[in-house]
C-alpha cells in the first residue's frame, strides 16, 4: 500500500481560525494543505452557475465527483482557485456562498461525492486538513486531531473585520445570527455533524492569538514526533 504520509486534522465551526492556523502549520512543516470547506463552497457556486436544483441529489453527487477544480500557485505565492476555467478565489468567500455550501453539505450524496477527492489530498510529506469532519470521517486515522473553536460573538467579530478590510458593508448582528444558524445546521445534521473527533485536542481560541494557537498545535506535532 502507498504510504500517504501523516495527517493533522483541524475541525471546528466557521471563523474559529482553522484555515489560518492550518496554513501556518502546513508552512512550518512544509506539508500539503486541504481547505475542505472550499470544495463545498465551489460546489455551491457551480450549482448556482448551472441553475441546478438542490433536490436532484443524484446529479449533485455526480457534479461533486467530477467538478472541474484547480488550485494554482500564483506568482505571489498565493493559491488561486479555478472553477470550470474561471478564477473564483474571492467569489467563493462570501457569506451567501458559505450558507449555500452549508445547506448542500447536509446532503449525504454530496458528502459521498466529495469524500475520495478529499482523501486524494493526503500525500507525502504530510497533510494539514481543515473542515468539519476531517478527524471524524475523512481522515479517521489522522496522527493529530484538533477541534478549534471560539465563541460565536468572537468569530462574528473576526469575520466582521475580515469583510470590512475587503471593503464589504456588513452588519455585526446579522453576522452573529448567520454564524449561529450555520453552527446549528452543521452540528445537527444527520451525516458527519460538527463534533470533536474522539481524542481530539480541543482549543478554544476566544482569548488566544493566532500565534498562541499555532504554538499549541505545533507543540502536539513535536510531541508526536512529526516535527
Ligand atoms: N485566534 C485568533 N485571534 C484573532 N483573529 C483570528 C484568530 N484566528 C483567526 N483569526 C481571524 O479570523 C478570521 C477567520 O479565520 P479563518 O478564515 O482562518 O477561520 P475558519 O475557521 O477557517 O473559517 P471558515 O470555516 O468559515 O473558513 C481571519 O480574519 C483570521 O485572521
Ligand atoms: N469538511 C467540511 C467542510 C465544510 N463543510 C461545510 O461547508 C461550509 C463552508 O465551509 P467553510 O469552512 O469554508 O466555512 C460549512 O458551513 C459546512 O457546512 C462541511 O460540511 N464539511
Amino acid at each position: 500500500m502507498i504510504n500517504q504520509g501523516p495527517v493533522i486534522t483541524i475541525d471546528g465551526p466557521s471563523g474559529a481560525g482553522k484555515g489560518t492556523v492550518s496554513q501556518l502549520i502546513a508552512e512550518k512543516l512544509g506539508w500539503h494543505m486541504l481547505d475542505s470547506g472550499a470544495l463545498y463552497r465551489l460546489l455551491a457556486l457551480a450549482v448556482s452557475h448551472h441553475g441546478m436544483s438542490a433536490d436532484d441529489v443524484d446529479t449533485l453527487k455526480v457534479l461533486a465527483e467530477h467538478l472541474d477544480i484547480q488550485f494554482e500557485q500564483s506568482d505571489e505565492g498565493k493559491v488561486e482557485i479555478i472553477l470550470e476555467g474561471e478564477k473564483v478565489t474571492q467569489a467563493i468567500r462570501t457569506e451567501e456562498v458559505g450558507n449555500n455550501a452549508s445547506k448542500l453539505a447536509a446532503i449525504p450524496e454530496v458528502r459521498e461525492g466529495l469524500l475520495l477527492r478529499q482523501r486524494a489530498f493526503s500525500q507525502q510529506p504530510g497533510l494539514v486538513a481543515d473542515g468539519r469532519d476531517m478527524g471524524t470521517v475523512v481522515f479517521p486515522s489522522a496522527q493529530i486531531k484538533v477541534f478549534l473553536t471560539a465563541s460565536a460573538e468572537e468569530r462574528a467579530q473576526r469575520r466582521f473585520q475580515q469583510l470590512q478590510q475587503k471593503g464589504e458593508t456588513v452588519n455585526l448582528e446579522e453576522l452573529i445570527t448567520t454564524i449561529k444558524e450555520r453552527d446549528e445546521r452543521d452540528a445537527n445534521r444527520s451525516i458527519a455533524p460538527l463534533v470533536p473527533a474522539a481524542g481530539a485536542l480541543v482549543i478554544d481560541s476566544t482569548d488566544l492569538t493566532i500565534e498562541q494557537v499555532v504554538e499549541r498545535v505545533f507543540a502536539e506535532t513535536v510531541k508526536a514526533g512529526l516535527a
